[in-house]
């Protein structure tokens, strides 16, 4: 069986409703794609605290972590297969840091099609595009 990586990504929304997408450096794996920001789940760790953690690392900035946006993800890549949960999430900074990114972008909801993402990301970035943002309260 491939090596099973547990992974975590906030799809952080904006007052206009804009979601930020960010594109993963080059020289990462998958590098140039892009993601929801996050990262692995370490021992011992909740989704949720996980999720903080990377967020501080990634980026030094400190989110509100939400909902779900709908089921993990399971994507088989040449090196493992990822499973992918997404939260949506609020910044509660803005020091937006680039440490493991090249590129951040606040995207339409429209436009999120147009972004070429990661294998797992897809579907969770359809299911984000068709999502009726303003319901999501938290
Ligand atoms: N962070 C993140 N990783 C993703 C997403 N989609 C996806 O397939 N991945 C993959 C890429 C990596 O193989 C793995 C996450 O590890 P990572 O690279 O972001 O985290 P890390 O800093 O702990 O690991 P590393 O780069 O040092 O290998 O999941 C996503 O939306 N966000």
């Amino acid at each position: 069986m491939s090596k099973q990586i547990y992974v975590v990504g906030a799809a952080i929304l904006n007052e206009k409703y804009q979601v930020l997408a960010s594109k993963r450096a080059d020289d990462r794996i998958l590098g140039t794609l892009w993601e929801f920001p996050g990262g692995k789940i370490e021992p011992g760790e909740t989704p949720e605290q996980a999720l903080t953690r990377e967020l501080r690392e990634e980026f030094n900035d400190q989110i509100t972590v939400g909902p779900a946006v709908g089921p993990t993800s399971v994507y088989e890549y040449d090196f493992g297969t990822v499973h992918l949960t997404v939260f949506y999430a609020h910044l509660e900074s803005h020091n937006f840091d680039l440490v493991a990114h090249s590129e951040l972008r606040w995207c339409d909801q429209a436009k999120l099609g147009e972004l070429t993402w990661a294998g797992a990301d897809a579907p969770i970035a359809k299911l984000v595009s068709q999502a009726n943002l303003k319901e999501i309260l938290f």
